[in-house]
């Protein structure tokens, strides 16, 4: 089957809705089980695809049936029953980069909550979170949300490598793949109150790699697309969202931008997210044919735990936070 990109498939009351709003799309990508088999035709059009809409909007709209409907359900499922453990419980999972563990009660954000489990795709580190926050156990949440991290995994290694491939650079795939760490969060959004804002979260980019975001049916992420206009991002139940970070805009030397999003609580349902957040443990050095005359180096090899610190100084706040932090 070949990988389509195409203005996202509409419903016939949102063909409607659009109609009368013209509000743009994200990119839509299929990946099926055939279309992830690097060297086929289909394989080696999505890498166009995944190149192009990366570098238009930062982020696509991937289909991904791997993550069964039952799955999805158990997951969302899941991280519930955690966000309702008692304050203290959830408090004891504390990190050493500040949204690495839990995040709530933040005057600034005061709409949303949030809890990391890092290193997710390891079995273990799955258990040792489950064990702090279920000392007598629940091999049902270990198990879910370890399953779900690997399959979102595959989606993102898929991802970075068509990427990598497109630019030629796929020699270096696996070296960077294998200093990619795995952070699965789920974030909470509650509804405000009525003299509350509806900001959930304010207008930023990640420092991420690569993230994916799954959500709940509760839309609310916005992304801002070149032009200055936002996309209200609509996703369908098996629907991921696939966004470029500051770390992957390192690495491309500027090619590809990371998205800028936001998100904005509207209905009267609470809003979850799970997300995939892929930092570099190691260093990010431009890969040298990303350099050329018209495209001449952009950035400093490139600290990616670093630079999440960074941002969480005074300094890193700052608008230019990634070209201060790393530009040449
Ligand atoms: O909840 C969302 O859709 C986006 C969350 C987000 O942007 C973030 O946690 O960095
Ligand atoms: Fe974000």
């Amino acid at each position: 089957m070949e990988f389509v990109v195409e203005e996202r498939v509409k419903t016939h009351i949102e063909v409607e809705i659009m109609d009368s709003h013209r509000q743009p799309n994200l990119p839509v990508i299929n990946f099926s089980e055939e279309s992830m088999q690097p060297g086929t035709s289909s394989w080696l059009s999505a890498c166009n695809e995944v190149r192009h809409a990366l570098e238009k909007y930062g982020c696509f709209l991937a289909t991904y049936a791997k993550v069964s409907t039952e799955l999805s359900d158990a997951v969302f499922q899941a991280v519930g029953e955690l966000s309702e453990l008692p304050l203290e419980t959830k408090l004891q999972n504390v990190a050493d980069i500040a949204y690495f563990g839990y995040v709530g009660q933040d005057p600034c954000k005061p709409l949303m909550e949030s809890m990391g489990i890092g290193n997710a795709t390891s079995k273990e580190a799955v258990q040792s979170f489950t064990n702090l926050m279920w000392p007598s156990g629940n091999d049902h949440f270990c198990d879910t949300l370890h399953l779900y991290a690997k399959l979102v995994r595959e989606l993102e290694e898929t991802a970075s490598k068509m990427l990598f491939e497109s630019y030629a650079v796929g020699k270096y795939y696996d070296s960077y793949n294998k200093s990619t760490d795995y952070l699965l969060r789920y974030i909470k959004y509650r509804v405000p109150n009525v003299e509350e804002s509806n900001l959930g979260v304010p207008t930023h980019t990640d420092k991420t790699l690569i993230t994916i975001l799954h959500q709940n049916q509760v839309s609310g992420l916005e992304v801002k697309t070149k032009e200055d206009e936002w996309i209200e991002v609509e996703f369908p139940p098996s629907s991921f969202v696939v966004m470029a970070g500051d770390a992957f805009q390192v690495w491309s030397n500027d090619r590809v931008r990371a998205a800028l999003h936001r998100v904005i609580m509207k209905g009267s349902t609470e809003r979850f997210t799970i997300g995939l957040f892929s930092h570099q443990k190691g260093i990010i050095e431009v890969p040298e044919e990303l350099v050329a005359d018209e495209n001449p180096l952009k950035f400093k090899p490139f600290d990616n735990f670093g630079y999440l610190r960074f941002t969480l100084t005074e300094e890193g706040q700052a608008e230019n936070a990634l070209k201060a932090y790393s530009g040449v």
